[in-house]
């Protein structure tokens, strides 16, 4: 596979990404890249190393790998070290993005490492660090927030920027916020999202997050965490429902599985594109889906990716109700707190009796089902995918 930074650095020679808008934002690349040598004093070159850490503005991974590789070749000359493996995302990238300066001179890189340092503090205002994946920090409890109120406690995904994508410290959050609704005297639970999406599944930049141990261990530490998160859903013990405020995506659909009521805007979707993804059917859905809606249409779904609008979920059996998007929020919460007010106590005992009687072998299930995407996250096709979606979003 041609490494993206390579690929970036090819095509704008060739100037394939020459258009307005890109030389507009990155003037010094478009013009250094294939531009002539020129010098720049190595007290120059000090000097920019100090300033890049001054930067206040994220000028984003496309600049970041140049800047990198451009150090690396003025200080090193070109690069010969080995080849990192292809699942060390960060690594190979920056390895890509060294390696497609070829035999630039010292000098050269010297001089347009400095040049564009000088055009990125122009307009800096946050730190622009090539920090390892590993050492980033996650957002904090600010991405999830849980409110309790008329009898209902409302579990809220709060990413909206990233259409409320879950990272790992979200994974642990709402098993937390889950544990605690369990205990709490609140009659029903709400998982609901902030913004226009709902939940976007899944936050593919998980991925990249590498621990010591490796891929291996990354991909084992995330079968654990998943089975982990799905196990909370399988044994929440109070009524459990899902508020889809817009469309849903991978991880925040399969789940839905095993909430007792769904309601929907109509203007949600439900997408589980597995298959174009490289991985495998996760939250219980393999039994669940097939369960509800029978085999056939579970596969079109789940192996072939196919997109449900708001109503096809619902003749389907995955969603409750669909409301008009215009209503939507007034609707459900008049009817939820009309529910809160029911016998807490009774409620409880009435999901335990339609729901214990599958409990293990949801258990079985999820613990199968998480070996196996184990498995499929250290396949070339998973990572294919993880790469595919990374790249465009570094606009790569
Ligand atoms: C413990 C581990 C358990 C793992 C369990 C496994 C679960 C499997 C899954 O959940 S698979 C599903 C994974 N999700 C996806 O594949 C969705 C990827 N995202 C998209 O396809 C699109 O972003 C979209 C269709 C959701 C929305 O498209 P739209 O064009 O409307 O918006 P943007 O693409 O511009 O998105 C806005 C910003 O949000 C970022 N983002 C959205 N979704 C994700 C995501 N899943 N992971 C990471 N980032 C996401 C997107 O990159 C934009 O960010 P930017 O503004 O910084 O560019």
């Amino acid at each position: 596979m041609a490494g993206v930074a390579g690929r970036l650095a090819r095509l704008r020679c060739s100037g394939a990404l020459s258009s307005p808008l890109q030389v507009t934002r990155f003037p010094a690349l478009q013009l250094h890249l294939c531009g002539p040598a020129m010098r720049a004093s190595q007290k120059d070159f000090e000097n920019a190393t100090n300033q890049v850490k001054l930067l206040k503005k994220d000028p984003g991974n496309e600049v970041k790998l140049k800047l990198y590789a451009l150090y690396k070749q003025a200080t090193e000359g070109p690069c010969n070290v080995p080849k990192p493996g292809v699942l060390d995302f960060i690594n190979k990238a920056k390895w890509d993005a060294w390696n497609a300066l070829g035999s630039l001179p010292k000098e050269t890189a010297r001089h347009n490492y400095v040049d564009l340092v000088a055009s990125l503090s122009a307009s800096s205002e946050s730190s622009i660090q090539v920090t390892p994946a590993a050492d980033r920090k996650q957002p904090g409890s600010d991405a999830l927030v849980v409110t309790s109120q008329d009898g209902i406690t409302t579990i809220t995904l709060n990413r909206p920027d990233k259409k409320n994508a879950l990272t790992t410290q979200m994974y642990h959050d709402i098993m937390l916020a889950l544990e605690a609704a369990g205990k709490d005297d609140s009659a029903i639970t709400v998982l609901t999202g902030n913004g226009d999406y709902y939940c976007s599944g899944n936050d593919l930049t998980n991925f990249t997050d590498i621990p010591p141990g490796g891929v291996e261990e990354k991909a084992r530490s995330g079968a654990v965490l998943l089975r982990d998160f799905v196990d909370c859903f399988i044994d929440f013990p109070k009524p459990l429902v899902a508020v889809v405020n817009g469309p849903a995506v991978g991880i925040s659909v399969t789940i839905l599985g095993l909430f007792d009521i769904v309601y929907a805007t109509d203007r949600a979707t439900f997408h589980t594109p597995f298959s174009h993804l490289g991985q495998s059917p996760e939250g219980c859905s393999s039994y669940t889906f097939p369960k509800m809606m029978g085999p056939s249409k579970a596969t079109e779904m789940l192996v072939f990716g196919k997109k449900l609008t708001a109503r096809e979920a619902c003749t389907q059996g995955l969603v409750t109700e669909v409301f008009p998007d215009s209503t939507f929020q007034k609707e459900v919460w008049v009817r939820l707190k009309a529910y809160s007010k029911l016998p807490p106590n009774a409620m409880r005992i009435s999901k335990q009796v339609i729901r214990n009687t599958e409990k293990e072998k949801l258990h079985a299930i999820n613990a199968e089902e998480s070996n196996i995407l184990r498995e499929r996250w250290l396949s070339d096709e998973c990572m294919n995918a993880v790469v595919s979606f990374l790249s465009k979003k570094a606009k790569l």
